[in-house]
């Protein structure tokens, strides 16, 4: 299983879509645009991070454990972000120490099921998407979720600044697995084919080097 992360935004499913069709597996994708709790989140964190956490929580196990099934499936994000983002929203005082302690021991409690209902718990490999905010401002504007728009909501200025500066701290910290990062203010998969091509060697040099990846499917 290969698992992309990075800042809402990132291309994270446009690359789980663009991987999974080059190896031949399946992506799995965050559930949003049929997630009922994101826009009453957005509307008013306070009242449904929570909420929002443990739907997250049970949608990602769920897909964690169908993607485990095949090798190279893609999941368009991992779940240690969940966590990333619940313990800012938390700081933030829109989740109270209660609920943070009962979500942190069902996640334990959860990761600690994996290996049995799929033999193994780590991803193989995560590629981190490194986005700048401008660059991750213009994805939000062009997919344009009003709940996603600073126009509507000035707090989210601030709060993408935050989430951005605990991602580079979480990216460096994570070691559940080989990882890789992509520069994708340099590097544009969805505009550029050029760009493409470049990303998916450099992601098919890095599973060749953890073996999981033949040289005569890297030559594809
Ligand atoms: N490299 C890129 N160049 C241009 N547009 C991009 C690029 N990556 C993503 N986009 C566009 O930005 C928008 C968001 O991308 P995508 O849905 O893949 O992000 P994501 O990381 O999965 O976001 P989220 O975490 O919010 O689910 C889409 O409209 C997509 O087409
Ligand atoms: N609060 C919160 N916790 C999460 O674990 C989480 N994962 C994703 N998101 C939000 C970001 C995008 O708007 C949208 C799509 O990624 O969903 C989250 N929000």
């Amino acid at each position: 299983m290969i698992v992309l992360s990075g800042m809402i935004g990132a291309g994270k499913s446009s690359l789980a879509t663009i991987l999974a069709e080059h190896l031949g597996t399946q992506a799995f994708y965050e559930q949003v645009e049929d997630n009922p709790v994101l826009p009453l989140f957005y509307a008013n964190p306070k009242k449904y991070a929570f909420l929002l956490q443990i739907y997250f929580l049970n949608k990602r196990f769920a897909s964690i454990k169908q993607a485990l099934a095949d090798d190279n499936n893609v999941l368009d994000r991992s779940i240690y972000e969940d966590s990333l983002f619940f313990h800012m929203n938390a700081d933030m005082g829109r989740a109270t120490k209660q609920e943070v302690q009962v979500y942190d021991e069902l996640l334990n409690n959860m990761m600690e099921e994996l290996p049995y209902a799929a033999h193994k718990k780590a991803p193989d490999l995560l590629i981190h998407l490194v986005v700048s905010y401008d660059t991750m401002m213009e994805h939000i504007k062009k997919r344009g979720r009003d709940y996603e728009q600073p126009e509507n909501d000035s707090s989210l200025v601030e709060y993408y600044h935050n989430l951005l500066e605990r991602y580079e701290q979480w990216y460096e910290d994570y070691d559940y697995s080989p990882k890789m990062k992509i520069d994708c203010d340099q590097l544009d998969f969805v505009e550029h084919p050029a760009d493409q091509k470049r990303v998916l060697e450099l992601i098919d040099q890095k599973l060749k080097e953890r073996a999981l990846l033949s040289q005569s499917e890297t030559n594809r």
